[in-house]
């Protein structure tokens, strides 16, 4: 009997699936792919009652309960923090390069960008840390899969062309073979990524490994067990700020010497301000300890001032118009919010 793999349709999705599918392959299992659509037969019930945020992730989860599929993979940055019962984090593999890029018209940096340039994004993170860099760009709200944004920059892909740049997860763009479409990849120090950004998780139900021991080896062996402690170790500062998808939260831990090194800080939207913490744990590091890290980075956080820099707990995926006024200046983003 063949295994069974949940994706959603998109380009990364299948993308992701796909590499997954043939390292199990070459590892002797037998697997099949389902695309799971989002919406029909599930209901908007059990939709929430999986965890609110992420109902692409929500969809998938509902059929491993349901027995319609064994396994999925999720970009980990996607994935709520709250874990569901009856399935469990298989393996999180190789994580891919973790930062966010630049794509633009002309191939412009960051700083080349002509004065009250037009950059679409729409996340609250990205947004806040370029006003950070450059409190003259206005932002503009772009949802969409990654060759449509790509689309919305002159010069890239098929599309309107109506911005000066669009800002996208590295990881993302190599997947899909754009990654020679970013003009600059995004230093970290003036961009955290956000939680898990790059890492895969790959989630089983607990049913279907208990009863498959060669599948459950064999996705043991795409474990990388520090990109793993690394991804858990960022979302654990998410988990303890119980911030919402549309929060400003970066966090990035690293391999320095015989530890993961976590900093995390939390944006002004209007890039204004910074609240930024960090903690280290020694490497291996097991779940409890990853996710203790970021438990530690979390609570300093909130004691650096991150709640009164930002709102933690915005839910939106994606964010409200006000918020992207498509208006020079910062003081839009002031009255949208206070
Ligand atoms: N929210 C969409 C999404 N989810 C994961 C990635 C990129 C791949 C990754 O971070 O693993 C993207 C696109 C993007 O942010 O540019």
């Amino acid at each position: 009997m063949s295994v069974i793999l949940g994706t959603r349709g998109s380009d990364l999705a299948l993308t992701q699936s796909r590499t997954i599918a043939q390292a199990l392959t070459e590892r002797g299992i037998d697997v099949e792919m389902v695309t799971i659509r989002t919406e029909g037969d599930i209901t908007r019930e059990s939709l929430s009652r999986l965890g609110g945020v992420g109902v692409f992730a929500a969809a998938l989860r509902l059929a491993m309960l349901n027995g319609r599929c064994h396994l999925a993979v999720h970009s980990f940055k996607d994935l709520p923090t709250a874990p569901v019962p009856g399935l469990c984090l298989a393996a999180v593999p190789e994580r891919a390069p973790v930062a966010d890029v630049l794509c633009s018209a002309q191939g412009r940096r960051l700083s080349e960008l002509p004065e009250g340039a037009l950059v679409g994004t729409g996340s609250i993170r990205r947004a806040a840390q370029l006003l950070a860099q450059r409190p003259d760009l206005r932002i503009c709200d772009i949802r969409g899969n990654v060759p449509t944004r790509l689309g919305r920059v002159g010069g890239l892909e098929d599309g309107p062309g109506d911005l000066d740049a669009v800002v996208l997860a590295q990881a993302g763009l190599a997947r899909l073979g754009l990654l020679g479409r970013a003009a600059e990849i995004l230093p970290t120090s003036i961009m955290a990524p956000a939680p898990a950004q790059g890492a895969l998780a790959i989630e089983a139900s607990e049913a279907a490994l208990a009863e498959n021991s060669e599948l459950a080896d064999a996705l043991a062996s795409l474990n990388d067990p520090t990109a793993r402690a690394a991804a858990l170790a960022e979302r654990g500062v998410l988990a303890h700020l119980e911030a919402g998808c549309a929060a400003p939260v970066g966090a990035l831990a690293t391999t320095e010497g015989s530890e993961i090194v976590l900093r995390a800080s939390v944006c002004a939207l209007d890039g204004s301000r910074r609240a930024s913490a960090s903690g280290s744990t020694p490497l291996p590091a097991d779940d409890d300890a990853a996710h203790e890290l970021g438990t530690r980075v979390g609570r300093d956080l909130l004691a650096a001032g991150a709640a009164d820099i930002a709102d933690l707990h915005a839910e939106r995926v994606g964010v409200d118009p006000d918020y992207f006024a498509l208006a020079p200046g910062r003081d839009r983003f002031g009255a949208a919010r206070s």
